[in-house]
């Protein structure tokens, strides 16, 4: 059980006005897109646009997108909703320029931060040039799927794509009578599927294939990134969720929807020589209970620290700097329910 004694760290039951310069910005925004042409002078027939996956919690969304992209760069875990903020992966190709969105899962709404999750999935839904369902494999079609489906049957002018996620883990029967299914959901809710890929993002079989199909359907035009960007989401937001998905490893019930983590600084630390650059970040971590906050830091801080090596890492492979980290855990009380909360934490 925790230990409460050897908490060391602040407690804030409210969050400083401040913490709005660090802020996590998840929103969708095409209008930031730098002109193309000043990069590249693209091939006849090049395309590029925006892509966005879809689907229930866990369905492989973000896996498939770093899986695309080729790097991590979007938080995975086993743990539902982790995926948070909107996050594009690039993929360079020579004949396109493919922009993956990364959504949070689309939910019934039961708090405020469910609402402002599905607005966001819904903003990014009409503005990308497709959007690909998934529907994992090895689990069967429910009222989930069904929502989400009909929801995005009310988005006009979207190309929409089905794609049945984690083919490796069912037999080629079982995966039959997932597209089966899948047709039957297009059908019952009017929806053309303007292709149906299965994929696995684990194996790798049809990846190719599933970058194809998303590429056909973006409008011809020059990239819309400079080579070689992956993502173009801050690296605070980055070593956010890297951190978030470090302090999921191993908890259970309600408490991974209670974790919010914001960087509040991150640099380079002055006077350092240049080829022993140390990359300096602070960043809280935010629960909504006192119990919550016990267990975030473990017994003699244990839990804590080893939640820090495991993101330090994983931030460090990320940008190839090393990476000190000061992680602090702090109670923002029921930050899920109260606007001013939710907005100072970056939703
Ligand atoms: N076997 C297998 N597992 C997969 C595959 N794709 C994803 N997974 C696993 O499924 C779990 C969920 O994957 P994510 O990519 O995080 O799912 P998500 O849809 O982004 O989840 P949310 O962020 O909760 O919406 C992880 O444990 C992945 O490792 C696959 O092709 N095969």
């Amino acid at each position: 059980m925790a230990d409460e004694q050897d908490d060391t760290t602040d407690e804030v039951e409210d969050l400083d006005e401040d913490d709005l310069d660090d802020e996590l910005d998840g929103d969708f925004d095409l209008s930031g897109v730098a002109p193309a042409s000043a990069f590249y002078q693209a091939p006849e027939g090049y395309r590029s646009g925006f892509a966005s996956f879809v689907g229930r919690p866990n369905a492989g969304k973000s896996t498939l997108t770093n899986v695309l992209v080729g790097q991590k760069i979007v938080i995975t875990s086993s743990k539902p909703q982790t995926t948070r903020n909107v996050v594009r992966g690039i993929v360079h190709r020579e004949d396109a320029q493919l922009i993956l969105v990364d959504t949070p899962g689309l939910h019934r709404p039961r708090t405020l931060l469910g609402e402002r999750l599905n607005d966001l999935v819904r903003t990014t839904w009409a503005e990308v040039d497709v959007v690909a369902v998934c529907f994992p494999a090895n689990e069967k079609i429910g009222p989930g799927d069904r929502y989400l489906v009909s929801e995005l049957s009310k988005v006009r002018r979207t190309t929409r794509i089905a794609v049945a996620t984690k083919t490796d883990l069912v037999t080629p029967e079982q995966l039959g009578q997932h597209l089966l299914d899948i047709q039957k959901l297009g059908e019952e809710t009017s929806t053309v599927w303007a292709e149906v890929v299965p994929v696995s993002a684990v194996s790798g079989d049809q990846v190719q294939l599933l970058a194809d199909l998303l590429v056909g359907q973006l409008p011809e035009g020059p990239p819309l990134y400079p080579d070689g960007d992956l993502t173009d989401a801050p690296e605070e937001a980055l070593a956010a969720d890297l951190i978030r998905e470090a302090a999921l490893e191993g908890v259970r019930d309600e408490l991974p929807h209670s974790i919010a983590v914001v960087v509040e600084e991150m640099g380079l630390r002055e006077g350092r020589p240049d080829d022993k650059p140390l990359l300096v970040i602070v960043a809280n971590l935010y629960v909504e209970r006192d119990s919550q906050k016990g267990i975030m830091i473990g017994h003699k801080g244990a839990r804590l620290r080893s939640v820090g090596t495991a993101a330090r890492k994983q931030i460090e492979a990320l940008l190839g700097t090393p990476v000190y980290l000061d992680l602090q855990v702090k109670i923002a009380k029921d930050w899920q329910r109260d606007p001013r909360q939710l907005r100072k934490l970056g939703f």
